[in-house]
């Protein structure tokens, strides 16, 4: 029976350290806050925004939401991340994406000073991420990943990873953290030849393909950690891993399950980060 790595335990940890720090920077008189920008009201916007929003006062952090209408001008727009960039009582900024396609993310991504930039919009903060440079704030699904190793004392030094995902926003900066902890990398993407040969030697294999239930027992070795970051929809009104969990659930050393696993700890981490760019900006 495999080790299931549940991510209630982790994020009850980093929330007790979130309290503990907003209670004491709440005493010098700042409110640390997170402001949200949404434009339009997508349904998975919105709901992502509760969410946010419902973690975000379980831990005392202030969240203020610039909502806007999903035919703003490009101008207009620019205006609104502007003004919330240069408010000093929002201390990170969370704007959700995909943009409408009249929005030039490639323009407004820049907008956000690195400095509050608590979800690696500005290719700044991810340039940062590939220095090795500390004070950037990193994209918080691969962060996640690495707290819940680390929580769960599963060792990464000279382990072989196995990373399938090659994007920027989760495969190659989780590689460069994955380095900084001394594992021996291995970064998958749709060319890869044979994959379930490649994947069963790893010792610790992330799977984020946005594929229903694509990884069988074929994939993983018995001794294998395996860490699924999929959200699919389940097909039936739930939601699911890229993993097929009960497949694989007896066939390997650990495994997170999705929903509760590796998703939790990401809105975790974004709370950290909005608290330590109040800690910078507040220095
Ligand atoms: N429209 C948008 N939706 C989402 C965005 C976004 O920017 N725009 N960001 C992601 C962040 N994320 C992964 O990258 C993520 C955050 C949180 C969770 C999560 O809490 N998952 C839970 C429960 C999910 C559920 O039941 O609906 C879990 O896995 O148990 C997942 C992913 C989110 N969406």
């Amino acid at each position: 029976m495999a080790m299931i790595l549940k991510g209630k335990p982790v994020v009850e940890a980093l929330k007790e350290d979130l309290r503990r720090e907003i209670s004491s920077i709440r005493e010098e008189g700042i409110v640390p806050t997170l402001g949200i920008i949404r434009v339009g009201n997508r349904p998975d916007d919105v709901a992502y925004e509760n969410s946010v929003i419902k973690n975000c006062k379980s831990v005392d952090l202030h969240t203020e939401v610039f909502d806007v209408g999903v035919d703003i001008t490009m101008e207009d727009f620019t205006a609104v991340v502007k003004d919330v960039n240069a408010n000093a009582n929002i201390h990170g900024i969370l704007m959700f994406r995909p943009l409408p396609s009249h929005l030039d993310i490639n323009a407004i991504k820049h907008l956000i000073d690195p400095q509050k930039d608590i979800d690696c919009m500005n290719p700044m903060s991810l340039a940062k991420v590939f220095e090795g440079c500390k004070d950037g704030f990193a994209p918080c699904t691969p962060k996640a990943v690495i707290e819940m190793l680390k929580f769960n004392d599963i060792p990464l030094r000279g382990g072989n990873v196995v990373i399938i995902n090659s994007s920027l926003v989760v495969g190659r900066p989780l590689g460069m953290m994955m380095i900084d902890n001394k594992a021996t990398i291995t970064i998958c993407h749709s060319a890869t030849k044979n994959l379930p040969e490649v994947a069963s030697r790893a010792d610790i294999v992330i799977t984020a393909v946005g594929r229903r239930r694509m990884f069988d027992e074929s994939y993983f070795n018995k001794d294998a950690v395996v860490i699924d970051v999929g959200i699919n929809d389940d097909g039936e009104g739930g939601i699911c891993g890229d993993v097929d969990y009960h497949k694989v659930q007896e066939k390997v050393k650990a495994i997170t399950p999705v929903p509760g696993g590796v998703g939790t700890v990401t809105t975790a981490i974004l709370m950290k980060h909005v608290v330590e760019a109040c800690k910078l900006q507040k220095a």
